[in-house]
């Protein structure tokens, strides 16, 4: 991987050995590459430019400070789902005008924000959410834009956990429903119609579900237009996959080209919220071989991260690449389940990989920028890991490892009653 190369046998990130960053950071430690997600927000910048557009960084993908500095510098806007990612934007030095604002179950308190900070766009996913925001945007005296998710029933192709556009989903409404909230919008004073949305899933590997999507969100602009409803945007939310082992997604110039060919020379601002295809590959996760522990059944490597820190291999069975760290030819290779110290047995980081390993060793999993920290706990009252981004000679530590003191601030005991 272009920068996460082997050199002599030994894995760097960018120009600095991995090896070094754990010794100086410790493990579990996330290790990010600036230049490989500056690398892929530049190449959505390439493929839209001469067109009129807003690349909304997902922040649930990977919301640590630097990352989000890193894109903002770059011009990003972003893509949220709570007010805890709108605060994590406005410390990064985000544009709120550049901001769009999904998720299902906003709260007033949410919404308020939001108005107040002036982002670019609320993307409604209920008719009760249009009369929340509504009457949350009249009482603070604002006009609330706003776009209507729309869940156009395609199928992503793409795990269930992570498919949102089909019809049995909970996310954005149909495009019959949308028709009617886009009316009832019409009519509010404290309501600004600007956009539509929609988000089919998560790891698409195929173009065919954006652009089937993305013809039903035309037709729907263009049955508004006929009412007197004009759009300004149009986003197709984020979902373009990445490879993790061998799947074979289509580079993010042949997507946005593909999309750009059907929108034609229609008078729509583009907007995309783009989280994996950014930072999944500019991330590493390093942990260290505590045990090993050959039994008559598997051979397990007890290594020091767990599900906590990654939980994509237990809830969504996903295959992440594991590899050593230093590159050994002495010892014995065997087939390995990489398990973690959580006392789970869903607890595995990968299962029959081919490795030689000792004690000691440290392991790099591969694609772990995006949904790896962000998705992380506290179970077993085990600490977060450190985040470090490496940039050309540089190394920042990004995130301090979580104290013991940090998992039990703000817990009480009970007080003595007798
Ligand atoms: C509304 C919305 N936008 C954007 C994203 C980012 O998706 P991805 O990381 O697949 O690009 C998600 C997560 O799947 C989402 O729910
Ligand atoms: N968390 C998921 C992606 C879902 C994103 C939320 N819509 C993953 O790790 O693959």
């Amino acid at each position: 991987m272009k920068y996460f190369p082997y050199r002599d046998g030994q894995l760097y990130a960018e120009n600095t050995p991995v090896s070094e960053i754990a010794a100086r950071h410790g493990t579990p430690c996330y290790i990010y590459s600036r230049q490989a997600l500056e690398g892929a927000f530049r190449e959505y910048q390439q493929a839209l430019s001469g067109c009129d557009h807003m690349v909304c960084y997902a922040v649930k993908a990977n919301s640590n400070l630097a990352v989000l500095d890193a894109l903002a510098r770059l011009g990003a806007g972003f893509d949220i789902v709570s007010a805890g990612e709108l605060e994590r934007v406005i410390a990064a030095g985000g544009d709120p005008a550049r901001v769009v604002f999904s998720g299902v179950a906003k709260k007033p308190e949410e919404m308020a924000l939001a108005l107040e900070l002036g982002i670019a766009c609320f993307n409604l996913e209920s008719a009760a959410e249009l009369e929340v925001l509504a009457s949350v945007a009249a009482s603070a005296g604002r006009v609330a834009k706003v776009s209507v998710r729309v869940n156009p029933d395609v199928d992503a192709q793409t795990h269930p956990y992570i498919s949102t556009g089909l019809r049995e989903n909970k996310f954005g409404v149909t495009t019959e429903e949308a028709l009617r909230v886009y009316r009832r919008a019409a009519e509010l004073q404290s309501i600004e119609v600007v956009g539509v949305d929609c988000h089919i899933g998560s790891q698409l590997t195929q173009i065919s579900p954006f652009i089937d999507a993305l013809k039903r969100l035309l037709d729907l602009i263009d049955q508004l237009a006929d009412e007197g409803i004009v759009l300004h945007h149009l986003d197709l939310g984020g979902g373009l996959g990445v490879c993790y082992r061998d799947e074979q997604p289509p580079s993010i110039g042949d997507y946005i080209g593909a999309v750009r060919e059907v929108l034609g020379d229609r008078p729509l601002q583009l907007v995309f919220e783009p989280g994996r295809s950014i930072v999944a590959n500019a991330g590493l996760l390093i942990t260290r071989v505590e045990y090993l522990k050959p039994t008559s059944e598997h051979n397990f490597a007890l290594v020091d991260a767990a599900m906590n820190d990654m939980i994509r291999p237990a809830l969504y069975q996903a295959w992440l690449d594991i590899r050593n760290v230093n590159e050994r030819s002495d010892g014995h290779r065997a087939s390995w389940d990489i398990v973690g110290p959580v006392c789970e047995t869903g607890d595995f980081l990968g299962k029959d990989r081919d490795l030689t390993l000792h004690q000691g060793d440290l392991l790099a999993i591969f694609g772990a920028g995006a949904y790896g920290f962000t998705m992380s706990s506290n179970y077993n009252s085990r600490p977060r890991a450190a985040e470090v981004m490496v940039d050309g000679d540089s190394v920042h530590l990004v995130r301090e490892r979580e104290r013991f003191a940090d998992i039990i601030r703000g817990e009480h005991r009970l007080p003595d009653q007798g």
